[in-house]
């Protein structure tokens, strides 16, 4: 069996965080495996408050998943600190690991911060260049390549930028556009792929970001490429916001088992 790792927050009410990235590892009969950077008091509504887990324990628990057990992917999300990207950055390279995702987490969706501002710079030069795909949204690809998004030619220029960081590829996506298409952009440094939606009128789409992160990791671990992992991710989400569930009183989560039922 594959086996895939997490790296990311706690999310009290399993939409988002961990909690998701282990059931879209489930839905995809991957193993998944999980390191904790942060644990959020969290609910449909928001995120309430943060608790980072000292970067000694982050580390403790990469070395106990690296020295056990054979990872095929990675999907890394809520960082939350420097010193928390310092030491997965550090352990990661150690244990070479391979299909690294990164969903640059920075803002829930109630706008609470999961990532400090003076974070960013060593998600550059630390994190960024060891990912094979990096997944920001349109705000997350603004602050990381500095420039306003309003349109496909923006989009494309920001994916050039990013992926003047060191990644392999970057998928810029289009959710928080205003329109009837939901596209996202992937760029590996030769061809742009459009990955096309239909837009679902929905207010249940907690853990969104989350959930197509680790659909592509699962789906690299699988063994297929990048723009085929993200093709098969983008169909598996459109599923799960489709038949999103109406629980808690504000953003409903995902459906990640939607292709069983
Ligand atoms: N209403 C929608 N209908 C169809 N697809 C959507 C919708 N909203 C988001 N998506 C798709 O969901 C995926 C995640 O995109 P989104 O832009 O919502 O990420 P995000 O903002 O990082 O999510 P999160 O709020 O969980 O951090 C993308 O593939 C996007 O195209
Ligand atoms: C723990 C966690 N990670 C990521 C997000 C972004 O969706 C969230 N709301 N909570």
């Amino acid at each position: 069996m594959k086996k895939a790792l997490t790296i990311a927050g706690s999310d009290s009410s399993a939409g988002a965080g961990i909690q998701a990235d282990l059931k879209t590892f489930a839905a995809h009969f991957v193993y998944g495996v999980s390191v904790i950077t942060s644990v959020t008091a969290q609910n449909t509504k928001g995120v309430i408050a943060a608790f980072d887990l000292p970067k000694d324990f982050v580390k403790l628990q990469l070395e106990a998943i690296f020295t056990d057990i054979d990872i095929d992917a990675v999907k890394i999300g809520m960082l939350s600190s420097k010193e928390i990207i310092e030491v997965v950055s550090c352990r990661l390279k150690y244990f070479k690991a391979r299909n690294i995702v990164l969903d640059p987490v920075v803002f829930s969706k109630n706008g609470f911060k999961l990532l400090k501002d003076e974070a960013i710079k060593t998600l550059y030069d630390e994190l960024i260049p060891l990912c094979k795909v990096i997944t920001p949204n349109i705000p997350e690809a603004s602050l990381l390549a500095e420039m306003e998004i309003k349109s496909i030619d923006d989009i494309k220029l920001a994916c050039k930028k990013i992926l003047s960081f060191g990644c392999e590829s970057v998928l810029i996506k289009g959710g928080h556009f205003d329109s009837d298409d939901v596209v996202d952009i992937l760029f590996d440094g030769k061809d742009f792929y459009y990955f096309k939606g239909k837009r679902i009128n929905t207010k249940n789409t907690h853990g969104t970001g989350c959930t197509l992160s680790s659909a592509i990791a699962a789906n690299l671990a699988l063994g297929y490429d990048v723009p085929y992992a993200v093709e098969k991710s983008k169909e598996y989400i459109q599923g799960a916001i489709e038949n999103s569930l109406n629980i808690g009183l504000g953003f409903g989560p995902l459906d990640h088992f939607y292709l069983f039922k």
